[in-house]
């Protein structure tokens, strides 16, 4: 599966929040991270490539314009892990993930199924969880199910909003670990936005830097993951060195901007 973003363009009304995007072809087999501050265009971005948004300009899916595929194939092809998940409440863990695996396919429910639903609960250490209602889960809990639905449908392109804000710190390495197994394993293409960039830097193969709706830059981590970079784009002094085996480490130092809450006006 190829994906490609050519000279991308979105307004909410009048408003352009996406300003040509362009993403060359992204490697399959590797995570890419989308990072950039809030409101920079992440969400609205994968949204385009989810075919839940119609921008001008042109995606391309497996060397087709993504206007020329049918709502159902999109959804076949691509899994979209939105940053708020909306929850059923009268669905247990496992109706929920097999409802996810059923969503563009018949509705007959066979062996392997149930089997790729009771795996993916397996491999996500979570389950425990498959007879709980989702209404009574933790804000973690909900964010593991969330991941096993967008995992369950075997997509070819893989876009998660945020997906470890909720977890806690070994849930976060564990679930990621298993997203980029999943990605190798399977050849797929995953573009994963992270607030968090020092897990970005740690598991993503490939950086897209969006700022104020454009790419301001796109490359490997040692070409982007920069001082001038977080300056420019985050509005803060950092450091960014390499650990001994070889991760960059970015660590803030301060803001540069003059924002946020007055302290004086607290105190
Ligand atoms: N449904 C909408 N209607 C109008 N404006 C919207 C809508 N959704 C998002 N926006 C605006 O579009 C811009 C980009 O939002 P988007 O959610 O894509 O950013 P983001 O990079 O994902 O941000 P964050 O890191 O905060 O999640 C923001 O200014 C936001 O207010």
């Amino acid at each position: 599966m190829i994906l490609s973003v050519d000279e991308v363009r979105f307004s909410y009304g009048a408003v352009t929040v996406l300003d040509g995007i362009t993403i060359g072809e992204l490697d399959p087999g590797k995570i890419t991270a989308t990072i950039g501050p809030n409101a920079a265009g992440k969400t609205t971005l994968f949204k385009c490539i989810a075919g839940l948004l119609k921008p001008e300009g042109s995606i391309r899916l497996g060397g087709k314009d993504l206007r020329q595929h049918s709502r159902e194939e999109i959804t076949k092809k691509v899994s979209y892990l939105p940053q708020e998940s909306p929850v059923n409440a009268v669905l247990t863990v496992f109706e929920a993930v097999l409802l996810a695996r059923k969503h563009t396919l018949s509705w007959r429910v066979s062996d392997e199924d149930l089997r790729a639903c009771a795996q993916i609960l397996e491999n996500l250490d979570i389950e425990d969880l498959s007879t709980r209602f989702l209404n009574e889960l933790s804000g973690g809990q909900k964010q593991m199910v969330s991941i096993a639905q967008a995992l369950v449908r075997e997509p070819d392109v893989l876009l998660m909003d945020e997906p470890t804000s909720s977890l806690d710190l070994q849930r976060q390495l564990e679930v990621l670990d298993l997203i980029r197994e999943v990605t190798a394993g399977r050849g797929i293409i995953t573009l994963i936005s992270l607030h968090d960039l020092n897990l970005a830097a740690r598991y993503a193969a490939y950086f897209v830097v969006m700022d104020k709706g454009t790419v301001y830059a796109s490359g490997e981590g040692h070409q982007v993951l920069t001082p001038e970079m977080l300056r420019d784009v985050y509005g803060v002094n950092a450091t960014v060195l390499t650990s001994p085996d070889g991760i960059l480490q970015v660590t803030p130092l301060g803001s540069v901007r003059k924002r946020g809450p007055r302290v004086d006006a607290l105190v």
